[in-house]
């Protein structure tokens, strides 16, 4: 077993890179496809709307018939028939005739124009038009709002309810995304409780456990919160093998470091292979790579910004692949608010706040969870960079 033997970050991603997971298409009602990322661009097999239709409720009327229409000089149509929102309109409008039509009523042949019946006077079977219509008045095109073959939506997606919306216009009813990682997620430590349980002396409340389950669901992956493991081995080999047994992928958080009730490590040696056992960057030093059954298992560490760090840097780019959704990497140059000093022999990421044109770091510590929180994002210092000046030019990698 590699103990503490750290490794460049390059080569922590290579190992993840080599995991024998790919992105796997599965069909699901379109009910149930929110939040889902898309496997495969969508093209509209229809117009919308699928005919001309009427925008309002008035007559249907062939526009060249109204062409002369003036107050002096009023035109009248005779009303030969009513279509409504639903209807097959049969027949075909001749010269002088006109229909009552219904807003979202298709259009008769030969009409090409509605009036809405607030602009003209009805008298018995006839309307009287004091104001010509133009071809398209008070229609709404077939393939106006989305046109046949047009391609609504890409692949990699992750659908929202607008979204949705335009799938249920064109009248798609299964939809192909790519299947959830389904991701395990096991808190460690015996000071560890779950927010809502009483804080006894020298207990603190679960930051990671609730952090990367959501984090997880907030990618598009479905996660499997474990619960709490003490730092005994039976409940914590107990956890990992109903993970490994449930899940795609396992997610541990603390225990990854060298103490002497640090498990995380002896007991995926036990079960399977350590791949990496410490990586050199900070925060995130003390991180677990390893397989089980062909499953990947990551210990990460336990302070909470190194763990959401670390999860950010390794697991999320991995959940990405798998949900067929490229990593959106986004950086700004800002200058450096202060002088700082930096870890040697570790690549650091370097959490910083934007405001304005300074990139603010945030020096609280990889132990507070507002180090990570507060930040926007962070900044690279190279393994051999000691001292970051002041007003510094410095490029900013937002999280997520
Ligand atoms: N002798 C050494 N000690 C430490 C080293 C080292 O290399 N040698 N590395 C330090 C670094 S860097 C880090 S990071 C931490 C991480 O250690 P572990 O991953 O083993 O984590 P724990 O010891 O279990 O916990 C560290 C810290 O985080 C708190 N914690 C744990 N889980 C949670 C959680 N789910 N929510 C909120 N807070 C959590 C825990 O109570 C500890 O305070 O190790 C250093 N030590
Ligand atoms: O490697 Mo630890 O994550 O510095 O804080």
């Amino acid at each position: 077993m590699a103990f503490l033997k750290v490794v460049p970050l390059e080569k922590a991603r290579e190992v993840i890179a080599s995991f024998p997971l790919k992105p796997e298409i599965e069909v699901v009602p379109l009910s149930e496809a929110l939040g889902r990322v898309l496997a495969e661009d969508v093209t509209s097999p229809i117009d919308v709307p699928p005919f001309d239709r009427a925008k309002v409720d008035g007559y249907a009327v062939r526009a060249e018939d109204t062409f002369m229409a003036s107050e002096s000089e009023p035109v009248r149509l005779r009303v030969v028939g009513e279509i409504n929102a639903g209807d097959i309109p049969s027949l075909e409008l001749k010269p002088g005739e006109c229909v009552y039509i219904s807003t979202g009523a298709p259009l008769p042949e030969g009409a090409d124009a509605v009036i809405q019946f607030e602009d003209v006077e009805r008298e018995g079977d006839e309307i009287i038009i004091y104001k010509p219509a133009y071809p398209t008045l008070g229609v709404m095109k077939a393939g106006a709002d989305i046109p046949k073959g047009k391609t609504i939506l890409k692949r990699g997606t992750r659908l929202t309810f607008k979204d949705t919306a335009l799938l249920s216009a064109v009248g798609t009813a299964e939809v192909p995304v790519f299947r959830r990682p389904k991701v395990a997620v096991i808190s460690t430590g015996n000071e560890v409780v779950l927010p809502g349980e009483v804080l006894r002396p020298g207990k603190i409340y679960d930051i990671n456990g609730r952090a990367i389950t959501d984090a997880i669901r907030e990618l598009g992956g479905e996660a499997v919160f474990l619960g709490i493991a003490g730092d005994n081995r039976e409940s914590l080999r107990g956890l990992i093998e109903k993970g490994i047994e449930c899940c795609d992928i396992v997610l541990l958080s603390g225990g990854a470091s060298g103490g002497i009730r640090d498990l995380t490590t002896s007991i995926i040696d036990e079960l399977g292979e350590v791949k990496v056992h410490g990586i050199a960057i900070q925060p995130g030093k003390p991180t677990v790579i390893g397989v089980i059954n062909g499953k990947p298992i990551f210990g990460l560490p336990g302070y909470p910004t190194s763990c959401l760090t670390n999860f950010t840097l390794l697991v999320a780019p991995l959940l990405r692949r798998l949900l067929g959704r490229e990593s959106e990497v986004r950086k700004v140059r800002k200058r450096l608010a202060h002088k700082v000093f930096s870890v040697k022999g570790r690549r650091q990421f370097l959490p910083v706040r934007i405001e304005g044109e300074k990139a603010v770091p945030i020096l609280k510590g990889s132990g507070a969870v507002t180090s990570f929180v507060d930040a926007d994002g962070f900044i690279e210092v190279p393994e051999n960079v000691e001292i970051l000046e002041a007003d510094e030019e410095v490029e900013v990698t937002f999280f997520g």
